[in-house]
């Protein structure tokens, strides 16, 4: 089995430069099938759920091409093949797959997305859109069935503000005949991102970044070049990494007003932190204060890094309380902190943490995407070695994390490949 090494103690310094969105690329590249010539996506990150996208989108005929951090799908000979099983199991966001074939061809078949376990995570306000726009849409033995014979502009009230039903619903809409009008939409800068690339592909949409987005479905959708967003969920990791262990921390490539939340946390706590046009500085930080946040939809305290901020909160003096209004169970990562030695408790939706504490260095796994990265960090604050397991979670969202943080000061390693581990990953 694959592990991380950390060696902790050793302060970081120097310059990061962010990655891609991966929630805007695992959106972007399936958007690419409503298009009828090439699209290329700048800037991606080098994550498994990039490589997972693309493997499927050559499962449906399309042919791409993937050169360092651009990729150009083109997707003119693909066919509206059932994807029931098999890749799709393996990231949260093959849901878009739904929208984006039901756009084009009326029809699909996919599996029930994978993803990170955060407690339920249903997918009834897509559903809602796509019936809404003239889908019958059933679940058969675990894979939701898409069909409709003709796509019909509709007014959409989401019951529950969702990033995928959001996105999901624009992909379908815009090849629907007439207006669409979403409402109670999710206000996410991906959703953004999406709604510029599809506009660039020649949809006419309006109000995205707005809690109700109008959408003109449109008879073709054509190639173009699209620059992806940066990483606000990565670029925040290395934020509270910085205020952390850091000695100097600069983030180049990034959107510092999609960060308002957590730098204002960081602020309340005594990190001193400086935003430039595209770029953010984390100064070295001492005698952190303990403060209450609670995750919300955005512009709030992303749910995304709760889990992180949650390892930087044991160094603060008194007492914190991380409360999650989106995900009430994504608190996994918190037996394994424990194992380092933090002083947390967990009581219903709220994590409450004591500190400071001086973690120590332990054997842990991470259960999903974001608890690897708090374990990473707490790795990187602990006295002596931590073994971190569960590197498929980790290797989904955060590109090159490794030689990133080596080329910041930090001892960190892989180890323990097995052959028959290299091979699937081969062929993965
Ligand atoms: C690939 C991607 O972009 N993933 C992000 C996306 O996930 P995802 O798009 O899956 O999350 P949503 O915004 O849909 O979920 C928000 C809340 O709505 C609930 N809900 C959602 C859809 C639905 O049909 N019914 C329903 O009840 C969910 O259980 C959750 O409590 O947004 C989450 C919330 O910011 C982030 O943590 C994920 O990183
Ligand atoms: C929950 C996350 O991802 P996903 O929705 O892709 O599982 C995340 O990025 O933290």
């Amino acid at each position: 089995m694959e592990k991380l090494m950390i060696a902790g103690g050793y302060p970081l310094k120097g310059t990061v430069r962010i990655s891609g969105a991966k929630n805007s690329a695992v959106a972007l590249i399936p958007a690419t099938i409503l298009a009828d010539s090439p699209v290329t996506i700048e800037g991606l990150p080098d994550i498994s759920d990039v490589q997972i996208l693309k493997g499927l989108l050559e499962e449906i005929g399309g042919t791409v091409q993937l050169s360092e951090n651009d990729m150009t799908v083109d997707p003119s000979s693909m066919i509206s093949m059932p994807l029931p099983n098999g890749k799709v199991k393996k990231l949260r966001a093959s849901y878009y797959l739904m929208g984006a074939m039901l756009g084009r061809f009326k029809k699909a078949v996919i599996g029930l997305p994978g993803g990170c376990h955060l407690g339920p995570r249903p997918i009834d306000q897509h559903i809602k859109g796509f019936e809404a726009l003239g889908a019958t849409v059933t679940n058969e033995q675990g894979a939701i069935y898409l069909r409709a014979d003709e796509l019909r502009g509709a007014r959409i009230y989401l019951d529950v503000v969702s990033v995928g039903a959001t996105i999901n619903i624009m992909l379908a809409a815009v090849r629907a005949k007439g207006r669409t009008i979403i409402e109670n939409a999710a206000k996410e800068p991906e959703i953004i991102d999406v709604a510029t690339l599809l506009s660039n592909m020649g949809a006419k949409i309006k109000g995205a970044g707005t809690d109700v987005i109008r959408i003109d479905g449109v008879e073709e959708l054509h190639g173009c070049r699209h620059t992806i967003i940066p990483d606000r969920i990565e670029a925040g990791t290395y934020l509270i990494l910085g205020a952390a262990v850091g000695e100097g921390l600069l983030l180049d490539n990034i959107i510092p007003q999609h960060l308002e939340s957590l730098i204002a946390k960081l602020r309340e706590m005594g990190v001193e932190v400086e935003t430039k046009d595209d770029q953010v500085f984390v100064g070295k930080s001492s005698g952190l204060k303990a403060v209450d946040i609670k995750t919300l939809v955005y512009p709030g305290f992303p749910t995304d890094l709760q889990q992180p901020f949650t390892s930087l909160l044991t160094k603060a003096e008194g007492t914190s309380m991380v409360t999650d209004t989106i995900y009430g169970a994504r608190f996994k990562h918190i037996d394994e902190l424990r194992r380092m030695n933090a002083n947390i408790k967990v009581e219903g939706r709220s994590a409450i943490i004591n500190g400071p504490v001086k973690l120590q260095g332990a054997k842990v796994k991470a259960s999903d995407l974001r608890a690897g990265a708090a374990l990473v960090i707490a790795g990187l604050m602990s006295e002596g070695i931590t073994e971190v397991t569960g590197l498929e979670h980790i290797d989904r969202g955060y590109s090159h994390l490794v030689e990133k943080l080596n080329g910041l000061g930090a001892t960190i390693w892989r180890e323990g490949l097995t052959k028959e581990e290299i091979e699937q990953l081969k062929n993965a």
